[in-house]
């Protein structure tokens, strides 16, 4: 009978792990991570025509990732009661109980530590120096901000957008007209993107009480207004950081042109008929357009 009971205590310890590392895994929000990467991976090919040394990749994905990490696990416990309110977050593992609040205050003090000094030593001051600018901006502005005004979301969009300028400087660019195009690009996609968050979880969001352009104005005009308005300013905004390449900013030019044609058309649809079916569209679009983007800027933007 022992015997039984020892092979069936293994996979319960084994699973019990296996849950705090998903649980850890989901405080850094992977997805919204794994993307910021994949930018910031961006703004390095750019910068350095991949030409980089693998230790210098390593510790900026490292060094952003756990500064990320820690952004999105201290934005989790500041807002751990408030989430306990919405049905998209109440299964996270603060509000669901699964982990202790000073777990996840400890863990994401770690990460941001060892993130800022690992770009520090292992990058460069500049690219440590951003990383931390975003990190704040979200933590400390607009983690706090949500319950007070809608323009949290601009706050949110500067954090969100450094990433890729991080990518860029890690990778020896200057804070130039290139880096500044970057951080445009990054800054007004979201926007379509975020609003059509925002009219998807509006019941949610007023709930838990958080003011969002959709909670402020639940008709929904001002935040399709804004996505159109996001979407519109990408036209000029993504031709910027191909301005100093040669022959080939021409085919990045058309083509940017016309997926960015295509993602207006979907915010200006969700504007004129703001329903469920329109918000999925343009956020799927949204999600679309970054990598679409990202493939183009690299292959005839540098
Ligand atoms: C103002 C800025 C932003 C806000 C407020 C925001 C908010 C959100 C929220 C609430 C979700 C979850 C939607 C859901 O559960 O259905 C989400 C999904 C997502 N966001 Fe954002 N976001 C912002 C910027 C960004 C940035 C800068 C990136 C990456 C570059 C990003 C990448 C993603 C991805 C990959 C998803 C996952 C969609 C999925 O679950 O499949 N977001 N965003
Ligand atoms: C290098 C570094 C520090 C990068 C930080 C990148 C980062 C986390 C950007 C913020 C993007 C953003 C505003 C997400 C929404 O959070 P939310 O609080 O609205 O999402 P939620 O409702 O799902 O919690």
């Amino acid at each position: 009978m022992s015997t039984g009971a020892t092979t069936l205590a293994i996979p319960r310890r084994e699973a019990a792990a296996d849950s705090k590392l998903r649980d850890y895994a989901e405080l850094a929000k992977p997805r919204i991570t794994i993307l910021e990467l994949v930018t910031a991976v961006a703004g390095m090919y750019l910068a350095t025509h991949a030409q980089w040394s693998a230790g210098t990749v390593v510790a900026t994905l490292l060094g952003a990732g756990l500064l990320a990490a820690s952004a999105n696990t201290l934005n989790q416990y500041i807002e751990r009661r408030l989430d306990a309110k919405m049905t998209r977050t109440a299964g996270r593992p603060l509000p669901a109980g699964r982990m202790a609040p000073v777990e996840a205050l400890v863990f994401g003090t770690v990460c941001v530590s060892v993130g800022f000094t690992l770009l520090v030593l292992g990058v460069n001051l500049t690219t440590a120096l951003l990383g931390l600018l975003s990190w704040f901006l979200y933590v400390a502005v607009y983690t706090p901000l949500k319950m007070r005004t809608p323009l949290n979301t601009t706050v949110g969009a500067v954090s969100g957008a450094l990433p890729i300028v991080m990518g860029w400087t890690a990778g020896g660019g200057a804070l130039d007209t290139t880096a500044l195009g970057l951080f445009l690009v990054l800054f007004l996609w979201q926007y379509p993107h975020f609003m059509a968050i925002a009219w998807l979880c509006r019941d949610d969001y007023a709930a838990a009480g958080y003011k969002m352009d959709t909670t402020v104005e639940p008709t929904g005009a001002r935040a399709g207004a804004f996505a159109v308005a996001g979407a519109a300013m990408l036209l000029p905004a993504a031709l910027l950081p191909a301005l100093r390449t040669a022959y080939s900013a021409q085919t990045y030019a058309v083509l940017t042109t016309l997926f960015t044609l295509a993602f207006l058309l979907a915010a200006a649809w969700f504007l004129v008929r703001r329903n469920e079916r329109n918000a999925r569209l343009l956020l799927r679009a949204s999600l679309l357009y970054l990598p679409a983007w990202m493939t183009v800027l690299c292959l005839f933007g540098s």
